[in-house]
């Protein structure tokens, strides 16, 4: 599902009237009459007039407000107008609306007529939309206070938000002070890129996606558009990603994955990886570790897994010769031997390769090994988290929070990489600029070997066959959503070990949801 930043919002809302020969007006139409029906779909069981506050702000966030409580008074419910202040100044439609709502003698206030918000069933906050500038301040912020202290006195009150709640930032999910958490927001034509990250994520409730009456997809296709694309991984999407198996397909048609890691008390990452692959459905999954972890290594795996040993590059490359996809890093450990071998190893291999935990820290800077992934043939998947990817960039880990989505996909465009970027949410940036962003997972998956499964998840998809992009999109929905499965009964303490094995329930569920 495609999701939307403010520019392309804006793109479209420009595109409409000009190339696409309507109005905005009826785009507002559309979107004020979608927010009408979602607020009677969420009260549909009291089947009675409701009584509701549209707070409107001056700009098209408030004239959709406009747009709506015309609508709900037509179908019979009690519907009043606040605005910040009284003088009737903002963007022409919404002095249009307002002049209709006027004309209908619906109630318009201010906070200036006392307690604007009694014996409110649904408040509707039409604030401010993808238009937001800085912080809250001066009369919207007082309206959202007092919002805030109705809904704490009567929590039954119905929350909803046009589009976005006020103070979110439709591009980076950051949220101004003063910010409402809200029961539904009714957004247009797809969710603001925001409403996919956090803390915006948590400030949205139930989120309701309503037509603008056109297919804008259309819009964006327009040679002038130079936004680049940005997708919500969901289940659906992954559906139609996953190898599909023909009756007759056998181990050798299922991939052989090769993983590579481990060190002196280090060796679980490897094999989590290694049967995270198995789960996943690789047809055949190797580990290799170096020589003195071997004998320990055996002890512990599952028997599906093989199982060798390397000592220098030669070895690495006999081993994933004839290996259709090779993940190497997860408990390799620092030191300077080690480090040398398998970054030379990985910039001289043409083998599809992941690159995740102690091989992304051999690399050291990426300007210096950058250029080698770029001139391969398949780009590298590198699986960083946070940490990792400070390291690789020397970016600081709040500023590649703060704006995620578009450090993932400059640094997947500049090298040439298919960039896995794990956090809350994963970002999975692809060499051509798109970036998608993970809907599944949750704050149980903190634990220790988590990343090490989700390479081996990864690296097996990626042995059957799915292109990079493909597989990382894929690997990280499953593993979020198998994590996502535990959480319903435990919301700490389940392991990595256990949401690998989910993950083929979740891939059955997936497919056999066509
Ligand atoms: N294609 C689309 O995306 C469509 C968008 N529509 C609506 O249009 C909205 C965007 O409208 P606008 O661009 O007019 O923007 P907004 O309505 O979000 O806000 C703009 C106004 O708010 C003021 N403002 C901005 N930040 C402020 C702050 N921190 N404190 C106080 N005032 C502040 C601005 O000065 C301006 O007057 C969308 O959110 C959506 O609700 C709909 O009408 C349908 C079509
Ligand atoms: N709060 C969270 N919400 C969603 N996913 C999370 C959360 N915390 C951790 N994860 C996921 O768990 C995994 C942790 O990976 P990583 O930090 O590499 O762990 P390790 O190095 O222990 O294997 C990543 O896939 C990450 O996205
Ligand atoms: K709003």
């Amino acid at each position: 599902m495609r999701i939307l930043t403010k520019e392309e919002a804006k793109f479209i809302d420009q595109w409409a009237p000009t190339k696409g020969h309507l109005p905005l007006a009826l785009l507002m139409e559309n979107a004020g009459r979608g927010v009408a029906e979602a607020i009677v779909t969420a009260t549909e069981e009291e089947n009675r007039s409701l009584d509701v506050v549209i707070v409107a702000g001056k700009g098209n966030n408030g004239a959709d407000g406009l747009v709506a409580a015309r609508q709900l008074e037509e179908w019979g419910h009690e519907v009043r107008v606040v605005i910040p202040c009284d003088d009737k100044s903002g963007s022409p439609l919404f002095q249009q609306q307002l002049a209709a709502i006027e004309a209908l003698e619906i109630p318009v206030l201010t906070l200036a007529d006392g307690d604007v918000f009694e014996a409110a069933d649904v408040i509707v906050d039409g604030l401010l939309g993808t238009g937001l500038q800085g912080e809250l301040q001066g009369p919207i912020l007082e309206l959202l206070d007092r919002m805030e202290a109705h809904v704490d006195t009567y929590p039954d009150t119905l929350l909803v938000a046009i589009d976005v709640p006020s103070g979110l930032n439709a591009n980076t999910g950051a949220v101004a002070e003063g910010t409402l958490g809200m029961d539904l927001t009714v957004t247009f034509g797809a969710p603001k890129q925001g409403m996919c990250l956090y803390p915006g994520k948590s400030y949205c409730g139930e989120i309701i996606v309503k037509g603008l009456g056109f297919a804008w997809e259309t819009a964006l296709l327009d040679e002038s558009n130079e936004h680049f694309p940005t997708e919500l991984i969901t289940a659906e999407l992954i559906d139609a990603l996953l190898p599909e198996r023909e009756p007759t397909y056998h181990k050798g048609s299922n991939g052989h994955t090769l993983i590579i890691g481990g060190s002196d008390g280090m060796i679980g990452a490897p094999l989590l990886a290694a049967e995270a692959a198995v789960y996943a459905g690789a047809g055949k999954v190797t580990t290799v570790v170096p020589s003195d972890c071997l004998r320990m290594l055996q002890t512990k795996i599952m028997p599906e897994v093989m199982t060798g040993s390397f000592g220098n590059l030669l070895h690495l490359r006999m081993h994933s010769s004839e290996k259709q996809a090779v993940a190497i890093g997860p408990g390799l450990g620092r030191n300077e031997e080690t480090t040398t071998l398998v970054k030379n190893f990985m910039t001289t291999t043409e083998v599809p390769l992941v690159i995740d935990a102690d091989a992304l820290w051999a690399l050291g800077h990426m300007d210096i090994v950058g250029h080698e992934f770029s001139k391969r043939e398949r780009p590298v998947i590198m699986t960083p988290h946070l940490g990792e990817f400070a390291r690789l960039t020397g970016l600081t880990i709040d500023s590649i929070e703060a704006n995620r989505i578009e450090v993932a996909r400059q640094f997947a465009i500049k090298y040439q990489v298919v960039l896995v970027l794990k956090g809350a949410p994963t970002v999975v940036a692809s060499p051509d600029g798109l970036v998608a962003v993970n809907s599944s997972g949750n704050e149980g998956m903190g634990t220790g070997g988590m990343g090490d499964t989700l390479t081996g998840i990864i690296a097996s998809l990626l042995g059957q066959g799915l292109e990079e992009v493909e597989a990382a999109m894929a690997g990280v929905f499953l593993h979020g959503a198998a994590a996502d499965f535990l959480y319903e009964t435990r919301h700490v303490g389940f392991m990595p070990s256990e949401v690998a094995r989910q993950v083929p329930y979740i891939m059955t569920e997936v497919v056999g949801s066509e």
